[in-house]
């Protein structure tokens, strides 16, 4: 494909997705499997409960209950039945078993009468008047939470800690589910000292990564950071050389300035550009391309803000895409809370708080600074505000549509 220059928000979304590598499926022990994308729907095998199950402790009873006339006779208690240790053997009318929460039913009962409402004395118990339990009360038929062969999960559902408990209650110590894509990171700026180090008068330290790996991670792939190069074309080149990655992603570098090397140390692995830029703010100059032997690159720019927003907008879509999800991006209409100018030629993704109003309709804020190099900013925010190319003014009240962020995890 030529490279493309300036493409459009939604086009390098799509382009994304287009160039990620097909779902591979791995099987994985229930234990390892939180937030993992299931691979093949899970079916139940047996029925959930396998067998009619009391609710409630108390007795298990023959139907005595339509007919008024034998409910003054006591009933004589025949043996128990205990959740894991059924009665052997069956109940006639004129008879109860003490039961159990959890416990097998008999065939013939048909309620249990929760033991509150009776009085035992010895093998015989009293129902209290108005104690009679009515017809099936208090037991839970078989297969009433799932039957064998009901598809319980489907291909595709992240395994969250409720759908575990759904495949540990159908039996499953294993499923299987996508591989992880692995995307390796690589931080560069001869300006850039890592956390623990000391930064010199002129040097910061090197945050990005922090915020992509935990991103990535959250989105369900494995991260892998390289590390921080240095402004050297033969830094970055030995840096990125024998890394093994669905993705390489870059931080900074990605501009025109005489030290923007990643591109240059990459043209020596035979970079070729599929698209140079992107018509956003911020992240002008994200840009993608691939090496020799078709491993492909992704160039974001190094301000926190412009590269978190094209993690979110671009990277997010790769990594769904190579876990077999296609989601759209799903944005909310919130009521903007003070007015907001006209829009530039560039689509625009503000960095905003959202929150509910007392009438629990989302409402939205833009955060007043909108300088993409500003990490307290965005650490504040919880939504991306969009805003598309040439928008006119918004006035406090109108609808815009914004993208949660998922924060605090
Ligand atoms: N003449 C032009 N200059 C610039 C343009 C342009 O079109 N013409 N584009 C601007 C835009 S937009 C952006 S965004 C930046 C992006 O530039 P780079 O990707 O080359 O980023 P750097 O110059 O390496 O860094 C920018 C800024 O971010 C800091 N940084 C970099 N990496 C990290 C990191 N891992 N952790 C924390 N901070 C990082 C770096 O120190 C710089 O302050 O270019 C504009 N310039
Ligand atoms: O587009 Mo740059 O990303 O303005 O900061």
């Amino acid at each position: 494909m030529a490279a493309l220059k300036g493409i459009t928000v939604d086009q390098a979304a799509d382009f994304m997705r287009m160039v990620a590598p097909k779902p591979r499926t791995q099987k994985v022990k229930l234990e390892k499997a939180r937030g993992r994308v299931l691979a093949e729907d899970v079916l139940a095998t047996r029925d959930q409960p396998p067998f009619n199950a009391s609710a409630m402790d108390g007795y298990a009873v023959v139907d005595l209950i339509s007919d008024e006339t034998l409910q003054n006779e006591p009933l004589t208690v025949v043996g128990d039945s205990l959740a894991g240790r059924r009665f052997k053997g069956d109940l006639i009318a004129g008879e109860a078993l003490r039961i159990f929460t959890g416990a097998p039913v008999p065939e013939a009962a048909n309620a249990v009468i929760i033991q509150e409402n009776v009085d035992q004395q010895g093998d015989l118990i009293f129902v209290q008047p108005d104690g009679w339990a009515s017809k099936s009360d208090n037991i839970r038929p078989r297969g009433g939470d799932f039957k064998a062969g009901d598809v319980l999960l489907e291909a595709g559902q992240i395994l969250d800690p409720w759908s575990l408990s759904l495949v540990a209650a159908a039996g499953y110590d294993k499923v299987i589910v996508r591989k992880k894509p692995v995307v390796a990171i690589l931080s560069n700026g001869d300006e850039l000292v890592q956390v623990g180090g000391k930064p010199k008068a002129d040097q910061i330290f090197e945050s990005g990564s922090h915020a992509l790996i935990g991103l990535i991670e959250q989105w369900g792939a494995k991260a892998k950071f390289i590390g921080a190069a240095g402004d050297s074309i033969k830094a970055i080149h030995k840096a990125l050389k024998n890394v093994k990655a669905d993705l390489i992603v870059t931080i900074g570098g990605a501009s025109v300035g005489d030290y923007d090397l990643v591109k240059p140390a990459l043209e020596q692995m035979g970079l070729q550009i599929d698209f140079a830029s992107i018509n956003i703010k911020p992240g002008k100059p994200t840009w993608l391309g691939s090496l020799e032997g078709g491993q492909r690159v992704l160039g974001l720019p190094g301000n926190p803000a412009s590269a978190m927003v094209c993690a979110q907008l671009f990277l997010r879509p790769y990594i769904e895409a190579a876990l077999g999800r296609y989601e759209p991006r799903s944005l909310l209409a919130a009521k903007l809370t003070a007015a907001i100018p006209a829009n530039g030629p560039r689509e625009s993704w503000l960095r905003a708080v959202m929150s509910h109003d007392d009438k629990g309709q989302l409402k939205v804020t833009a955060l007043r600074d909108q300088d993409s190099s500003l990490v307290t900013v965005f650490a504040q925010s919880n939504a991306l505000l969009r805003r598309l190319a040439d928008a006119p003014s918004s006035k406090a009240g109108d609808l815009v549509q914004i993208l949660p962020l998922e924060r605090a995890q």
